[in-house]
């Protein structure tokens, strides 16, 4: 099951939870939440480094630094049940509430993306829960502000199969272009915090990529389809400019022989049913035409507004080789060099963290300045560093 949360039931403690966001996309439930610091990694590991930070901020008599850590988990949107469940199991519903009364209404939680609107009432009938709900723009943005200001190594471009993790200075982040690849494509020009224009869209995203792939190879997970496009190959039915210009370059206008034409143009021009084709030429075609044309279209807004820095969230990216390299080589093709493309090791969760952080106006103050990241606390994956089920730690401070 995907994100399935019943895993890190087992590793963290029941009661001690708090500050449940949901982002309820189109695709996926994304859900973050605060657990005390035991469990999910090792003591020594949690002792090592809240030494660092208990002697950081003592000395003010107001302040108070908790250990905590920070939970990601992702839920299909399909599959809402399986979410319910997982909070009510965990008790998530009930926050930091010291009262925890079933019938309370205080029982009132975060929540983003267009599904706090369209499943605010199953919510309420199963667990009790009010959405209170939070604008799905702004908190991309507030999540993203959040991750490039205050968690080390966050951002990192990839070219070439190389990662290289960039350092943001937190004077010269803005402005920027944060390009949200979910079920769909938002593109929003952020100019400081929570100050932004959404300035584009495409409904070619990721739900296309899912949708369209599922429908052609049969696939039955999203995982299942990456991995297939892994060993595939598109030039067996993208259209290439050597397969117009009899083998060699249309260098006048700069295009290579081996730059796709047409995806999936050679389709069109055999006498072949979809049988015919592979299942993994068919899905790394997919993938190699959708991520380029948001690379495109990212570089494009961009270029409108002068801006050089494009990064790439959604749940669509996945941390996923093939699809970062496509799109990097697309900016990198378009701009000529001059802007580039970045990813973010929490791309999933922006939304779900921007949620979370909206408690912070009632009176969780200052989570955004003084969060800390433990570096080695997250769950490894196949394709990045944070996915599935991951949990940082980190400390925080909190006003009395
Ligand atoms: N396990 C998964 N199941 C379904 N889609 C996935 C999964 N992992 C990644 N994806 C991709 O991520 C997209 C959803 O991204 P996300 O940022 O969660 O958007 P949304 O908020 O619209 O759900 C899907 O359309 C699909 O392309
Ligand atoms: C409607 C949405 C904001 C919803 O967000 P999502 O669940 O896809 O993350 C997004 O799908 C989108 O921006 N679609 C593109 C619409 C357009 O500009 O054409």
């Amino acid at each position: 099951m995907e994100g399935d949360g019943t895993q890190d039931l087992k590793h963290c403690d029941r009661d001690d939870v708090s500050h449940l966001a949901l982002d309820i996309g189109g695709s996926l439930i994304k859900m973050v939440y605060f657990s005390s610091s035991s469990g999910c990694s090792s003591d020594d590991q949690i002792n090592g480094y809240l030494k660092d930070g208990f002697d950081v901020s003592s000395g003010t008599s107001n302040h108070r630094v908790l250990r905590r850590k920070l939970h990601f988990l992702k839920f299909e949107t399909s599959k809402i049940s399986e979410c319910i469940k997982f909070i009510s199991s965990k008790h998530l519903q009930y926050g930091d509430q010291d009262d925890k009364d079933l019938d309370s209404d205080k029982n009132i939680v975060k929540a983003t993306g267009g599904g706090a609107f369209k499943f605010a009432d199953l919510f309420k009938e199963k667990l009790g829960i009010i959405l209170d709900k939070v604008d799905e723009m702004s908190c991309l943005v507030a999540g993203a502000n959040f991750l490039l200001k205050a968690v080390n190594r966050e951002a990192f471009t990839y070219m070439e199969s190389q990662k290289d993790f960039v350092q943001i200075d937190h004077k010269d982040l803005y402005p920027y272009l944060l390009v949200n690849v979910g079920s769909g494509v938002s593109m929003i020009k952020v100019n400081g915090d929570n100050d932004f224009e959404r300035v584009s869209g495409t409904s070619v995203g990721g739900g296309t990529f899912w949708g369209l792939g599922r429908l052609l190879t049969k696939c039955k997970s999203f995982d299942e389809l990456l991995e297939l496009s892994h060993q595939g190959n598109n030039r067996v039915i993208d259209m290439l400019v050597g397969d117009i210009y009899g083998g060699t370059d249309y260098s006048k206008v700069g295009l290579t022989s081996t730059t796709i034409a047409s995806s999936f143009g050679k389709a069109i021009s055999e006498n072949k049913e979809l049988d015919d084709y592979r299942p993994e030429d068919v899905a790394r075609s997919l993938l190699r035409m959708i991520s380029n044309n948001i690379g495109q279209i990212a570089y494009l807004n961009a270029l409108r507004f002068g801006l050089k820095r494009i990064f790439f969230g959604g749940f669509f990216i996945r941390g996923h080789a093939y699809t970062m390299d496509t799109i990097s080589v697309a900016v990198n093709f378009w701009s000529k060099g001059e802007a580039k493309a970045l990813f973010l090791r929490h791309e999933g969760f922006l939304g779900a963290l921007g949620a979370f952080m909206n408690y912070e106006k009632n009176g969780f103050t200052d989570i955004g300045h003084q969060f800390m990241q433990q570096p080695s606390a997250n769950k490894s994956s196949t394709h990045s560093d944070v996915q599935d089920n991951g949990c940082i730690e980190c400390r925080v401070e909190v006003r009395d």
